[in-house]
């Protein structure tokens, strides 16, 4: 008898190394993903990524079977780079959304103390977020940018090794979990300026499988406008607007072509499978230059908006059917 190789476990890769907020998201999903544990499917093993760009690349190039990335934060808004590197190139589609709660902790080498600090090293992200506690608390510190706060962490090392001597800074800001996985001192816990900031992160995948919709879903586009026009930016919402379509984050980045030329990415309520949002769809493929769908998927938060009166999916539906009727009747 031949033994039956079984399927390799697929590689899921995050912002690393161990201890991020990514990586705490990457785990909530594995925790809660029912429909992969339904289906048998082997556990994923998480694979540390050194940046979103390089995480999103190796999915690309078949390296990773999907991807964990942040892509909002409730207190400082889009994450450039998962936008932008969602926006071009070959198309993947998010399968998934995770909301972390993210609150930080100052830390450093034990013995140091915060009258010691001079610098800081932390992911952009998180430096924006305890930027009213610095200017507080360590007004003269310099801000070392990191490729994620759990480096930051890991650069310290708590004082083993090379690495600690090589980091430019004396302290880092991180989670907790990561600060204590370096052999890190607390100097300061909770230092967020904002309480109860959430960060919402996306996990990518090569299109494919889409998920089924659920009933609170959400979908994500990309447009590129024909031309710029006195107007454009309304008329796409008005794609929406007519449809009871509700938007859930609006965002303008710049193309790179060249000044003044902007794309819009774009989350709103539905699903690709629902009949509302089909319409909204081929509303947006008939204005704009070019529509990239950038997948559907279960929405973490629950409770969908309402629709207005002749807006909800029976109202598309009935819509729908009563024109075939019409239509079939005009061909007869
Ligand atoms: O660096 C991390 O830990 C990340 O996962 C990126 C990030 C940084 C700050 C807030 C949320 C996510």
């Amino acid at each position: 008898m031949r033994a039956v190789d079984a399927a390799p476990s697929p590689r899921y890769g995050y912002l690393g190394p161990e201890g991020t907020f990514c990586e705490m998201a990457l785990t909530r999903w594995l925790a809660t993903d029912h429909h992969r544990a339904q289906a048998g499917d082997a556990t994923p093993v998480p694979v540390p990524c050194s940046s979103v760009v390089g995480a999103l690349a190796a999915l690309r190039a078949g390296e990773l079977d999907a991807a964990m990335v942040p892509i909002e934060n409730s207190v400082e808004g889009g994450v450039t780079a998962t936008l932008d590197a969602l926006s071009v190139g070959d198309e993947l589609v998010i399968v998934g959304e995770v909301l972390v709660p993210v609150t930080f902790v100052l830390a450093a080498r034990p013995g140091t103390t915060l009258a010691d600090v001079t610098a800081v090293g932390t992911h952009s992200h998180a430096w924006a977020q305890v930027r009213g506690w610095m200017d507080a608390h360590l007004p003269g510190a310099t801000y070392v940018p990191t490729l994620s706060t759990a480096a930051a962490a890991a650069g310290l090392g708590g004082g083993r090794g090379p690495a600690a001597d090589a980091a430019p800074y004396d302290a880092s800001v991180s989670a907790a979990g990561a600060a204590t996985r370096h052999g890190l001192s607390v100097l300061a816990d909770d230092i967020g300026d904002n309480r109860g900031a959430v960060t919402r992160f996306v996990l990518v995948s090569r299109p494919g499988r889409t998920p089924a919709p659920t009933g609170s879903d959400k979908t994500s586009v990309v447009l590129f406008q024909r031309d710029d026009h006195p107007g454009g930016l309304l008329e796409l919402l008005e794609q929406f607007a007519t449809r009871g379509v509700n938007m859930t984050r609006l965002e303008s980045r710049p193309t790179g072509a060249a000044m003044g030329s902007y794309c819009f990415t774009i989350d709103f309520e539905g699903h690709v499978t629902d009949e509302r949002v089909g319409e909204t769809l081929m509303g947006l493929r008939r204005v704009c230059a070019q529509v990239r769908w950038l997948g559907s998927y279960p929405a973490a938060d629950g409770v969908p908006t309402p629709p207005r009166a002749g807006t909800a999916e029976a109202d598309f539906v009935a819509a729908r059917d009563w024109l075939a009727a019409l239509r079939s009747s005009a061909t007869r």
